[in-house]
Formats: structure tokens, sequence, C-alpha cells
């Protein structure tokens, strides 16, 4: 029996990370489980991610190589293809000796055109190929976002995809920046930043529960609620919790609705390790119902999710914008019915993490129409960091390249709404 190279599970699992993402197109988080029951230590498991999430960030790029050293252009699904993608974006992104690289990639090839893998993977590592300077984005998000945002939210796209990012944290309280390295800096009361990598169960304050993992960008809308001790609030989509800890965290009676029985779970989890409490309903936001009115409601709806792309660079192949309509349709019902709990001159702030106008600006101008009386209003001062400002209307829009010295945000669309008086 021939010694399989050192390494090779956790390539052959970051393979089964990558076809899970693009056969079965299931997210990534979702099939690491599966993907990585075998591998044991924690650093190979790391790697085996680390491995799929970046030829996920430089897919087009990785395939134009494969093309460039091909006569006949390889299936877009071809396993060959995949093993070379797994295989490049080690030897150029991450700079793993090509030795091991192509004794690591050869096995994977099982009873496929090996001699075609070697032989581009030989010719691509001799003449040195390289990758451009930043990813390039995949369409058809790069079309419609170049129409929607221009060319400098696209490029600023590629830029953030290149790498992960930054590490943000919320704490249930003040933050002791001592408590942390030199490298942590603070862009609003309550939030911290890190660079990326390491574990966060290693960070001080994990055990205790003294703060959550949210993208700078996730924290706005649960600010710009401006939530106040005792008030009740309902949270309508509200697992995995990062904006219902937020609520709570300030005093407010919360009730946290979700219509996933498993995420409710993670939410409740959550809870626990931070001591915060919620009312948790498992429920569908469209038929909920509730003796009293809600002094707010905060709506974060199921979206796209295209604006978390460069947390999670496995959007960009999941999502079509052809898939779009249903969850439209979704968000204006979420959005109406959620209107209807809302206390007169109570308030309600509507959030997306996405990048798309029809779930965002779209969406808001429509409800506005079918819904008298409700008013956008303009985000008090001190709600956003440095560097962001709200739109005429009063709506937060981020989006690639905002806050980019310091290290940038998720794209959201957020507003809040006042419902009318009772006449
Ligand atoms: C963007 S996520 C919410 C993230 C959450 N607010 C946070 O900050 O952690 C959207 C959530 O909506 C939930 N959802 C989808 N359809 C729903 C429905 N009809 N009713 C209630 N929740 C729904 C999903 O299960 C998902 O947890």
């Amino acid at each position: 029996m021939t010694d399989l190279p050192a390494g090779l599970p956790s390539r052959r699992a970051a393979l089964t990370l990558l076809q899970a993402v693009l056969w079965r197109h299931q997210a990534l988080e979702a099939a690491l489980p599966r993907a990585l029951r075998k591998i044991e230590n924690p650093a190979d498991r790391g790697l085996s991610r680390s491995i799929a999430s970046l030829a996920l960030r430089w897919l087009p790029d990785l395939d134009d190589l494969i093309d460039s050293a091909t006569d006949r252009n390889l299936p877009e699904e071809a396993p060959a293809r995949m093993v070379l993608r797994i295989a490049l974006v080690q030897a150029i992104v991450m700079k793993t000796p090509h030795h091991a690289v192509v004794a690591t990639a050869l096995p994977l090839v099982d009873g496929g055109p090996r001699r075609l893998v070697h032989a581009v993977l030989a010719r691509l590592l001799k003449e040195g190929a390289e990758l451009p300077e930043q990813p390039t984005m995949p369409d058809p998000w790069a079309t419609r976002w170049f129409a929607s945002w221009g060319e400098e939210v696209v490029d600023a796209a590629g830029l953030s995809l290149a790498a992960p990012p930054p590490l943000d944290l919320t704490f249930k309280g003040q933050v002791d920046l001592s408590v942390f390295e030199d490298m942590a800096i603070s862009l609003l009361p309550g939030h911290l930043r890190l660079p990326s990598g390491g574990r966060i169960e290693d960070l001080p304050g994990f055990e205790a529960g003294d703060w959550w993992v949210q993208d700078i960008a996730a924290s706005l809308p649960a600010r710009l609620l401006q939530p106040a001790a005792g008030e009740r609030i309902l949270d309508m989509a509200a697992a995995p919790g990062g904006k219902t800890m937020q609520l709570s965290a300030a005093g407010a009676d919360v009730t946290a609705l979700d219509d996933s029985e498993i995420r409710l779970e993670r939410l409740q989890e959550n809870l626990t390790r931070t001591g915060l409490t919620a009312t948790l309903v498992e429920a569908d936001g469209r038929k909920f119902t509730a003796d009293t009115p809600y002094d707010a409601v905060l709506l974060d709806a199921p979206c796209s999710g295209t604006g978390i792309f460069r947390r999670h660079p496995d959007v960009l192949h999941l999502r079509k914008p052809t898939r779009m309509k249903e969850t439209i349709a979704l968000q204006a019902a979420l959005l109406d019915h959620a209107a209807t709990l809302v206390r007169p001159g109570g308030r309600l702030v509507y959030s997306v993490c996405s990048l798309e106008r029809q779930e965002g600006e779209m969406q808001l101008a429509a409800f506005l129409e079918r819904a008298p009386g409700w008013q956008m209003e303009v985000p008090a001062t001190g709600i956003l960091p440095a560097g962001l400002t709200p739109r005429p209307d009063g709506s937060i829009r981020t989006l690639p390249g905002d806050l980019a010295d310091q290290g940038g945000l998720d794209g959201f669309y957020m507003a809040r709404l006042r419902a009318p008086q009772a006449v």
C-alpha cells in the first residue's frame, strides 16, 4: 500500500466543502459539520475551511487560469476543475509549497483525469501563474451592482472579497479596550473591532458572555430603533439573535420571533451564554398576533444576503437574482403585518443585509405608498460611526468601500418608520 500524503484529509474536506456549495447549493456553514466530521485537529479543520472559502473568493479568476491552460474548457462542474481550483488557491494565495499542493491534489482526482490535472497544475505552477490584484466579482452580481451603485462600488467589493474581514464584537455593556490587544479599535459605543483570525472562544469575555460576534453594520438596525428599558419590542425575524441581544441588553422586554426551530435553538444558546433574556416564539411572522401592540417592531427581514459576501463568499455563488421574487414578496408581507403590530405612534425598523435595491430602497418606497400616515425618520445623532451619513430621506445604506480605511462593513439597507397616531 502506498503512503498517503500528510494533509490529504484536510484537502479532501476542502474539496467536499466546495462541492457542497457549487454542486448541492448548500451554504458553506451548513456543510461544515459533515465535511469536517473526520478531522479532529482544529488547525486542520481551519485549513479545510480556509481553502474552500478562498477558492470561493477567487473563483472566476481561478477558472480563467484553468481555462488558459486547457485546450478545451472543462465543464463548470467537472470534478477535475474542482480539484484544480483548490490546488491553485493553495499555491497562489496561501503560498503552500508546490510539491505539497501537487501531492495532495492528485489523489483527489478519484478515477478522473489525473494526467490532465497534473499537466495543468505543472504548467501553471512552472509558469508562475498569478491571480489579479484583487478578486473579480462574479456575475450576475457584478453587473447588477454596477448598474445600481457604479464602478467604484464594484471595485471596492472585489477588494473587500480578497480576504476575510475584521472581527466585530458587540458588547452587552461597556467595552474595556485595555483587555484586548493594541490592534483593537472601537467605532461606536459597545463595539470592538479586531483583526480577523484566531478562535473567538479564546478571546477574553467569551465564557463570561460579555459580547457576541456581529458586523458593525448588522448592529445598526437595533441602534436605529433606540430601544429603551421596559419597552415592549418585537424582533420579528430574530434568529440567531444578534439584534435580540442588543434589544435585551438595553433593558427592553423583547419577544424574539422566528419561523425556524433550529435557528431559535441557536438564539436560545446565545441568550444563555450572554445571560440575556427574551420570550421566544416559533411562528410565521406573517400570521403572528399579539393581544397588545408593541412599542416597537424590528424586522430584520430574510433576504438575498448579498451584503454579507465578505464574510460569506458562498452567497455570491448560491443566490440567483431570478430567485429573489419570492423573497421580495415575503418581505413585503412581513412588513405589512409588522405595521399592524406597532402601537399608534410607535416605531418600526426594517433592515436587510442586501445590496439589492429591490429588497431595500424599493421595498420601503412601496410600503410607504401602501401605508398612509407612516413616516420615515432621520436617525438620531451618534447612531452611525464617523464616516457614514444617512441618505436625505433618513434611510441608511452601507456599501462596499464605506469605512474602507477602518476595515469596511457589510452591505445593509435600513430605515426607521413612525406609525401614525390613532385618529
Ligand atoms: C436575516 S435573518 C435574521 C437575523 C437576526 N435578526 C439577527 O440579527 O441575528 C432572517 C430570519 O428570518 C427568519 N424567517 C424567514 N421567514 C420567516 C417568516 N415567515 N416568519 C418569521 N421568520 C422568518 C429566518 O429563519 C431567519 O432567521
